[in-house]
């Protein structure tokens, strides 16, 4: 399975065009680290992968299809704020749930305490409730990652715990990543190319 996006333009204002005929793809089972100054797109490249913005012109296709708008998005989208990616009102059960409830061993191979289900989003420290967001992330219908900053606020242990469980899925269910990241160590350590988005935009 193929991810592409095919000359994508986006801008927020018409003062500044952020990204230019971007051309990029990748492949399922790969992992793929996007670069790029701070400013320069990154995160609004996932977003438009994963369906959060449309794209003024250009195109993100799954194997050379439009990807549906209606249903779960094939393509999912992990922020580096996960309390801005969880509704405040429900219970950590009823987020899980609104996924499909994950099973037993990838809530252990993600470190998910069981009581914590019973806790609304505030209730959790900001490590914890990221668990929740990968775990959500990983849906059976997931077939590509967007890992925007996913752990940056995490500490190393935690840290490496939450990608061990990421990659160890990923490579399963031959799901694709892209990594955004600032940290290249781990870009280095876990990604089997890397690309830059100045590079995408001149590509
Ligand atoms: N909603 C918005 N309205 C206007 N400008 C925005 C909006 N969101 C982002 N921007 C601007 O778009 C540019 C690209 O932002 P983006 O977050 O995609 O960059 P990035 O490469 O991910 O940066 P960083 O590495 O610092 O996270 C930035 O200059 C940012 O200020």
């Amino acid at each position: 399975m193929r991810l592409s996006a095919e000359n994508i333009r986006f801008r927020y204002t018409k003062e500044r065009t952020i990204l230019k005929n971007i051309h990029f793809h990748m492949d399922s089972g790969e992992v793929v680290g996007l670069t790029g100054s701070s400013g320069a797109g990154k995160t609004t490249l996932g977003k438009i992968l994963a369906g959060y913005q449309k794209p003024e012109r250009g195109t993100v296709l799954i194997d050379g299809k439009a990807i549906d708008q209606g249903g779960f998005c094939p393509v999912q989208l992990i922020f580096q704020h996960p309390e801005k990616a969880v509704n405040p009102k429900w219970k950590m059960r009823k987020i899980l749930e609104e996924a499909g409830m994950p099973s037993e061993q990838l809530m252990v191979a993600l470190g998910i305490q069981k009581e914590w289900l019973n806790r609304w989003p505030g209730e959790l420290s900001g490590g914890e409730l990221q668990r929740f967001c990968v775990i959500r992330a990983l849906s059976e219908r997931t077939q590509f990652i967007i890992a925007d900053e996913m752990t940056a606020m995490l500490d190393a242990i935690t840290q490496a715990q939450i990608w061990q469980a990421v990659l160890e899925y990923a490579k399963l269910r031959h799901i694709g990543i892209l990594v955004i990241s600032h940290d290249s160590f781990l870009m280095d350590k876990i990604c089997s190319r890397k690309v830059s988005l100045t590079h995408l935009q001149n590509s």
